[in-house]
């Protein structure tokens, strides 16, 4: 199977900050890739890079092969690559089906089809009974699981989940776990950035922890969590995964 993703000696510079530096890293397609590391370790950059809401200083960003660097986001977007974002961005006075409904006009020209797609996005992800409530009527859980679907209802071969979790109840935490963890089996391939580390750790098929802007560590989720400089620069304490 062809690269997916392929991020080559990408970096991006804020005046005097390499916020993201010389990183490489590939994506197969039905991957799982778990990216985490601390805070201002340049996650959010990367992913904002891959999105294209910016363009890199240097490097290439390849999609399916093809060169796709300093494409813009909505070009990004048609070529199958969507997005969440930290805070949830919601048409807050439009109802929760008319939100998912935006994001399915990218791949259906018919309000009867963008609105097929977007109650079948709906119902995957637990969210029909909340159909016709406005968004500003969620609470932050409910929020972030239509932020989800409106990725989703893109139909990404790729799709970019930030910090999903945060702000979840364990519970709640659990059901999005399934929701992901179900993605690539659809034909989804996921990047996460993600600081509840107990959920993305069981989730991920392979984990890149950046830190300062640099890849430090990368591989299966037991074997990052042991590795010695992941524990100094992020988790303090080697991980015991069951
Ligand atoms: N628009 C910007 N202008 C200036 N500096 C920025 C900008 N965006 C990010 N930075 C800086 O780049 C570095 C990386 O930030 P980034 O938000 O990518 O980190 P992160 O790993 O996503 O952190 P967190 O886990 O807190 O979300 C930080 O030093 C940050 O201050």
């Amino acid at each position: 199977m062809s690269t997916l993703l392929e991020v080559q000696d990408v970096s991006r510079t804020f005046g005097a900050t390499r916020a993201v530096d010389n990183v490489s890293f590939k994506v197969q397609p039905g991957e799982l890739l778990g990216l985490i590391g601390p805070n201002g370790a340049g996650k959010s950059t990367l992913f904002n890079l891959v999105a294209g809401v910016m363009r890199p200083s240097g490097g290439q960003i390849r999609l399916d092969g093809a060169d796709v660097t300093g494409w813009k986001s909505h070009e990004m977007a048609r070529a199958g690559v969507a997005r969440t974002f930290q805070i949830p961005k919601p048409y807050r006075q439009l109802s929760v089906i008319e939100n998912v409904m935006i994001s399915a006009f990218l791949r259906e020209r018919s309000v009867t089809a963008a609105r097929d797609l977007a109650d079948a996005t709906l119902t995957d992800l637990g969210l029909a009974p909340y159909r016709d409530r406005p968004a500003s009527e969620l609470t932050v859980g409910l929020l972030k699981r239509l932020e989800v679907a409106r990725a989703l209802a893109m139909r990404p071969k790729l799709v970019l989940f930030d910090e999903i979790m945060a702000g979840l109840t364990p519970t709640e935490v659990g059901a999005m776990t399934e929701i992901v963890a179900g993605l690539p089996a659809r034909g989804v391939t996921v990047i996460w950035v993600e600081h509840v580390l107990y959920a993305i750790m069981k989730t991920a098929t392979r984990m890149v922890v950046i830190n300062r802007g640099h890849v430090i560590a990368e591989g299966a989720p037991a074997v990052v969590a042991r590795d010695p400089l992941v524990v100094k620069a992020y988790l303090g304490e080697e991980m015991q995964l069951a």
